[in-house]
């Protein structure tokens, strides 16, 4: 077994925690991800110490090496008491092994699924959200955005302390991916500009992430944690995570619909007291800016009267399985949810359960095949209850940029000159697979084509004719260049020589699917973002026509 040696994190290298994964007996799953798996186990040489291991499998994973070696190292530099630091990490074969300090109580998200499905009280809530403030006003201080706030990221130990984890895509302003905007404070001004976190938390400007986002993504993430607690589930969780990621972004969605609704449990409208409620708006405010700092927030009235951690040990500890137990419980639901996801997209509960194996972070939301279908025709008269109009919104980067999804291919369209375009029938594109305009049709037959594409009834809009042509010209470019690698490797495998270069075949076999592999995840990458801001056009749509109509979200 390959164990590659890393430093162990500043907090921890007083207690030497070995860096060989069979230093650590392990005592049992606790915890599983898409990609890593979480375990108890005890490190003899170190006072038997309990720990906690998440081994990442970095195959599987849809970050790379490099956010992990960020999420250690982010986690070795911060100390602070509502942190969870981890006390070294290390490589074993093709997966990360990160030791933590073992939290007891497990996170307040398997809590609440055990003891509380309906949510907690106001005074638990207060102790949570107070102690996870701290760690983010500190985190914010420092330069960092977590990006992941969300109730299974906040761990809690039997003395009832709690910590805020899971570094995985966290950010500092002090890496390259950000914009500098003028403002001068450090912790305004930074904006990063990949997507990434869970749908149902994320906040809206991180889905429109090309326009950048700071902390204040992670002051509405706790906004959404907050109602987390408050309903024992994030908000719109009974829907799919693409749906409700793009329903929640948008203004329609109000703290007060979800709490008329009575949250997540349907049969229980639930009271819930002003400040809360305020403090939940301010945190869920769409402008960003308008939301106050964690510094601030601190101050809110809804913390006037906070309680101690011992408060929550009383509270919510007595009788709580341990969290093996409750990971026993839970996992063999989740893997359940998982098989029968196509069977039962609807169900509320599994959709609940999948959500929490599922993070956005680039491409792979989409990996998971849920419900970001923004091509599929037949989808589109329900979506949009059939009285959907074209997209109205009109921008440079928004016009004629392709998308693949899922084998499927879409093109985002512009307001202007769809007319014009329908009115020249005959352009040749066709991809096998694909839902592409074809050049044996006539206007008529490109227009619903075209209105399948992006799912929208095209008589209320138009198509820029121009964007259309550069779009599909790159696109066939692109298809070009993919299959100009596909005859090479056809005439590898078939034992051709491929020009005259002096490797051996399996070398070219290695370097031409390398290429080809790369290519697909950067165009993955990109197509996601795509797809949000795809999504996100007709959700609105469909929205203005249901707000209209109905005065509903659903
Ligand atoms: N240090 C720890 N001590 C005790 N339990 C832990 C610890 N770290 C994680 N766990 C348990 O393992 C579970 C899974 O943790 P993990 O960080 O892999 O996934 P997640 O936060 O639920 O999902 P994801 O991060 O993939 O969105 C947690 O919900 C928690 O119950």
């Amino acid at each position: 077994m390959a164990v590659h040696h890393e430093e162990p994190t500043s907090t921890s290298r007083k207690l030497h925690f070995p860096l060989d994964s069979s230093a650590y007996q392990i005592l049992g799953e606790i915890g599983s991800g898409v990609s890593a798996v979480v375990y108890k186990a005890l490190c003899p040489s170190v006072n038997s110490a309990v720990v906690a291991i998440k081994s990442i499998d970095l195959d599987r994973s849809r970050s790379d090496f490099d956010a992990f070696r960020r999420e250690t190292k982010t986690m070795s530099l911060l100390s602070h008491p509502n942190i969870l630091s981890a006390h070294c990490s290390f490589t074993v074969d093709r997966r990360l092994w990160v030791v933590m300090p073992f939290m007891s109580a497990g996170s307040i998200q398997s809590v609440i699924s055990s003891s509380f499905p309906n949510g907690m009280s106001e005074p638990c809530i207060a102790v949570i959200l107070k102690e996870t403030l701290n760690a983010l006003s500190y985190l914010h201080d420092q330069g960092h955005l977590h990006r992941d706030i969300k109730a299974s990221n906040i761990l809690m130990d039997s003395d009832g302390s709690v910590k805020l984890a899971d570094f995985g895509v966290s950010a500092s302003v002090y890496e390259p991916n950000y914009l500098n905007s003028n403002s001068s404070s450090k912790t305004s001004s930074f904006r990063l500009t990949d997507v990434a976190g869970t749908p149902y938390w994320m906040a809206p400007e991180v889905v429109h992430s090309h326009n950048g986002y700071g902390c204040k993504a992670d002051i509405w993430s706790l906004g959404i944690t907050a109602l987390e607690l408050a309903h024992g589930g994030p908000p719109l969780s009974h829907l799919p995570p693409s749906k409700s990621l793009l329903l929640r972004i948008t203004k329609r969605f109000n703290f007060s619909d979800y709490e008329t609704r009575g949250g997540t449990d349907k049969n229980k409208s639930k009271k819930f007291s002003k400040s809360f409620k305020d403090l939940v708006g301010l945190c869920l405010d769409q402008d960003p800016n308008k939301r106050p700092s964690a510094e601030k927030l601190l101050k809110h009235s809804f913390f006037k009267n906070c309680k101690g951690v011992d408060f929550l040990a009383k509270n919510l500890l007595n009788g709580l399985p341990s969290v093996e137990e409750r990971f026993r419980v839970l996992g063999g639901v989740l893997s359940k949810n998982d098989e029968d996801e196509d069977e039962d997209d609807d169900d509320d509960e599994s959709a609940r359960a999948r959500v929490r194996n599922r993070r956005i972070s680039g491409w792979n939301f989409n990996e998971d095949g849920l419900d970001l279908h923004p091509v599929f025709p037949t989808e589109s008269g329900s979506d949009s209850g059939g009285n959907s109009v074209f997209p109205t919104e009109s921008s440079s980067e928004s016009v004629g940029k392709m998308v693949r999804f899922s084998g499927e291919t879409i093109i985002r369209l512009s307001s202007e000159s769809h007319e014009s375009f329908l009115s020249s029938p005959g352009r040749v594109v066709e991809e096998e697979g694909a839902h592409l305009v074809r050049g044996d049709e006539s206007g008529e037959s490109m227009e619903s084509n075209l209105s399948s594409l992006v799912g929208v009834d095209s008589n209320a809009g138009g198509v820029d004719r121009e964007a259309m042509v550069s779009g599909l010209t790159a696109f066939m470019r692109s298809l070009d260049e993919q299959r100009s690698n596909v005859v090479t490797l056809i005439g590898l495998l078939r034992g051709e020589e491929v020009g005259e270069v002096m490797l051996s075949r399996e070398e070219q076999m290695g370097q031409v699917i390398e290429r080809m592999r790369v290519e697909l995840e950067n165009e993955r990458e990109r197509n996601f973002q795509l797809e949000m801001e795809l999504e996100f056009l007709r959700i609105q749509i469909s929205g203005a026509y249901t707000t209209t109509s109905a005065g509903s979200i659903d």
